[in-house]
């Protein structure tokens, strides 16, 4: 397995600076990470800087808490696709999952899909899995999952919980097969994120990437 062909670098500290982002982008070329993930504001930067790899550039949306309004997501994302982002990781709104009101995040997340897949672009829902129950996840994999959305991201990193593998599992039960999986918040090492992709995750989001891949047992032998 090569686990850095996983990974989205991930940089989203409120305080993030431009230091951070190139460091994220030359880290990200240096050990084949899928993508960085970056805030919004840095997004072009981080395109010009990759361009000319195969690194891919995504950002948040609705980042950490949301419950912006749908207007304003959409927004976002249009702004965030012009500057050249490839993928767009998009917080679904937890108010309306916790008032069981499936019409709008049905609407809000098909409209948002409809926006990056009009580019040829990715869309990643997150579902903040840490602070849900299982039927709210499950709920989340089979209407959300029915979407035709390129992955469902289990975490923003901002709640306590982030991914767990007992999440992931039960994402992979009740997701279509074709919509993937990321893992995302709390995954500071190799083993860790290994179990995960073994649990069904494609996509790992990380700020601790570096350590993770070079905490493999063969990472001096360049396999990860
Ligand atoms: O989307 C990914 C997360 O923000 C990364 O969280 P982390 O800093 O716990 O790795």
């Amino acid at each position: 397995m090569n686990l850095a062909a996983c990974i989205d670098h991930t940089v989203l500290k409120p305080t993030t600076t431009i230091q951070d982002v190139e460091k994220c982008c030359r880290e990200a070329v240096e050990f084949g990470f899928a993508a960085v993930c970056l805030p919004p504001s840095f997004v072009k930067r981080a395109a010009t800087i990759l361009a000319p790899t195969d690194v891919k550039v995504a950002t948040v949306v609705g980042f950490p808490f949301g419950y912006s309004a749908t207007e304003a997501k959409v927004a976002e994302t249009i702004l965030a696709l012009v500057d050249g982002a490839q993928e767009i990781d998009m917080v679904i709104n937890l108010i309306a999952l916790r008032q069981n009101d499936w019409a709008y995040l049905v609407k809000e997340v098909n409209l948002l899909r409809e926006v990056c897949h009009n580019k040829g672009r990715l869309i990643k829902v997150i579902i903040e899995s840490g602070i849900l129950s299982d039927d709210e996840i499950i709920g989340c994999c089979e209407k959300l999952g029915a979407l035709g959305i390129d992955f469902m991201k289990t975490s923003t990193g901002y709640a306590e919980k982030g991914a767990t593998l007992e999440a992931v599992q039960l994402m992979r039960k009740h997701l279509p097969p074709g919509v993937k999986i990321k893992a995302s918040g709390g995954i500071r090492d190799y083993a860790f994120a290994k179990a995960l992709v073994d649990a069904g995750a494609s996509r790992l989001g990380c700020s601790a990437s570096v350590a993770i891949v070079t905490g493999a047992p063969d990472h001096q032998l360049g396999n990860y």
